[in-house]
């Protein structure tokens, strides 16, 4: 027989020690069960036999008023004594065929996993579930130095999972504002599998208001879950693919796509917060008001905190990185407020420093779209293929490089836009080949960094396009509502239009006149021009 299938999607797991002073924990226990917790793990560091027992079987009867299952920590002894669906064991507890064994083949077990390599091991000792983490920080559990898996190591875990039945939570450092971050970014790259729920105890145990804390946990895991079961077949999983499915994979339906965005730039004016680096902060604040956006380049992680809901879009470029916190938590309430966040990640590949910034960067939060040269992508996709030299990409570029942004876009649940002479944008499925630009824009500084601003402009837009036509968050299938994957094209193809009517104009004679001219064509830029020039593929 099959054994019980358990719900994970908010997984309590227990601990006295962290009770706000004065909170009982039965009490917190009942009103967390209230609050939507739809698993147990009896969790007591430092009780003895007697009083775990105890605890757990008080801890059962209440659960079981709610019909919610209840796991023990460690010891099969206690799993034994008070009759629960299971334990939950670590790298170091009893091996699980031993615990197999001992509990019998109808009781639940779930192992801790923290990398690919016990990953396996649990599929091949037949684990129910496993516990991936510690996601993040937490001063929960003493996690000895290890690294922390983030959303990207977790998903790497994930998709080993795939047909394997063997369920997954995540935990550690898990709480409600970067929750949504887990879900969309810990997507598996290989095989788009997910997380079944998320395990906590301070987010809830420690809280004044477990009930709440409970609640709103299990609205975001459930609007996750119901949106991925609505995309189960369908194809592209990080763009709107609505009724006009087909229309999707035409230029025309794009390009008018396109200048619909450009009408809504006009109108509503959307405030782009912009934290780029100082060799290009002026030009990208001209080319954000030439579109019709505003911009605000603050930096200061309380001011950023506070911009968050005012804004339309977040845009990070970290040519210069002065302000890590800032971008911190700029990116971090991009994600809690579900704005796009746009990723520039100048010269990644060049130095360690830069590296390693970009990994704690992406380890802290979800980009939408995230925007890079040949070398850049490169380093992110961790391919060899390209060299970094400086902020420019040497070489050519990629043999295929409608490949490589594919697959990034996967790997890193994001929209990827490869910049060069021809630019690649791909949600992971379809990639749009964009073949407009100057060779003038070699020749100005920053013109990278001024197409990641106008993604981010576009982005904006096309997430007020979504909210004026939809409910909001109708469609909790992304991190961010709107056609991001358009937002990207329309970046892209506005900036490169422009330059070619700039680079086409008498009076431009070098760079210098090319820059200036660039802002007045991007202000006078009509959709018409842009039907009318753009060259665009899609493959
Ligand atoms: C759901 C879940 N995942 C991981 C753990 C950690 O278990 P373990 O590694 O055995 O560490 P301790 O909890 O015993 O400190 C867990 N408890 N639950
Ligand atoms: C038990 C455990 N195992 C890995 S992290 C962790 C603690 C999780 O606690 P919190 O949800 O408070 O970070």
């Amino acid at each position: 027989m099959p054994r019980r299938q358990l719900d994970y999607s908010v997984y309590l797991v227990t601990g006295r020690e962290f009770l706000p002073a004065g909170k009982d924990y039965y009490e917190s226990l009942e009103e967390s069960l209230q609050g939507g917790v739809t698993l147990v793990q009896v969790r007591e560091k430092n009780a003895d036999t007697g009083e775990f027992i105890e605890v757990a079987r008080r801890t059962k009867q209440i659960c079981d008023k709610y019909n919610v299952p209840v796991l023990i920590n460690d010891r099969i002894d206690v799993h034994l004594a008070v009759g629960t669906a299971g334990i939950h064991i670590g790298q170091t507890d009893c091996p699980l065929p031993l615990a197999r064994t001992l509990i019998g083949p109808d009781a639940i077990i779930g192992l801790s996993v923290r990398n690919v390599d016990e990953c396996k091991r649990a599929i091949e000792q037949s684990a129910d579930y496993i516990g991936i983490g510690s996601v993040w920080h937490t001063s929960s559990k003493d996690i000895k130095g290890r690294r922390c898996l983030g959303p990207d190591g977790t998903g790497e875990i994930l998709d080993l999972l795939d047909g394997t039945g063997v369920k997954a939570v995540a935990i550690g450092g898990i709480h409600l504002p970067n929750l949504p971050q887990l879900l969309h970014g810990s997507i598996s790259p290989k095989t788009s599998n997910t997380l079944d729920g998320v395990a906590v105890i301070s987010d809830i145990v420690a809280s004044q208001r477990p009930r709440e804390s409970a609640s709103q946990l299990r609205e975001i895991v459930d609007s996750f879950k119901r949106a991925r079961l609505n995309l189960k077949g369908q194809k592209g999983v990080f763009s709107i693919i609505d009724a006009v499915d087909q229309a999707a994979l035409d230029k025309e339906y794009l390009v008018k796509k396109v200048e619909g965005l450009m009408r809504i730039l006009e109108q509503e004016t959307p405030l782009i917060n912009q934290l780029t680096n100082k060799v290009v902060m002026n030009d990208s604040a001209n080319v954000t008001l030439a579109v019709g956006a505003s911009p605000i380049m603050s930096t200061n992680p309380r001011d950023v905190y506070d911009l968050s809901p005012a804004i339309g879009a977040c845009l990070i470029n970290f040519g210069t990185i002065d302000d890590k916190e800032g971008m911190k938590v700029a990116g971090r309430q991009a994600n809690v407020n579900r704005k796009p966040l746009i990723f520039d990640p100048v010269a990644v590949g060049a130095t360690s420093f830069r590296r390693e910034n970009a990994a704690e960067l992406l380890a802290h939060w979800q980009p939408t779209i995230i925007k890079g040269n040949a070398a850049e992508i490169g380093a992110l996709a961790e391919s060899t293929e390209v060299a970094s030299r400086g902020v420019d990409a040497a070489g050519s570029g990629f043999k295929d490089p409608a490949a490589v942004v594919k697959a990034l876009a996967r790997k890193r649940a994001a929209i990827i836009v490869l910049t060069g002479p021809t630019d690649y944008i791909s949600d992971g499925d379809r990639v749009y080949k964009v073949s407009n630009g100057s060779h003038f824009l070699e020749k100005i500084t920053g013109s990278g960094c001024q197409a990641g601003t106008l993604i981010a402009c576009f982005a904006a837009a096309s997430r007020i396009s979504y909210l004026q036509n939809n409910e909001p968050f109708e469609d909790d299938s992304q991190l961010v509502q709107g056609d991001m994957l358009v937002a990207a094209l329309a970046g892209i193809l506005v900036y490169t239009v422009a330059s070619e009517a700039a680079a086409e104009r008498s009076d431009v004679k070098g760079p210098g006149t090319f820059r200036s001219a660039l802002i007045d064509e991007l202000y006078n830029l009509t959709p018409e021009v842009v039907r009318h020039r753009a060259k665009v593929e899609i493959l």
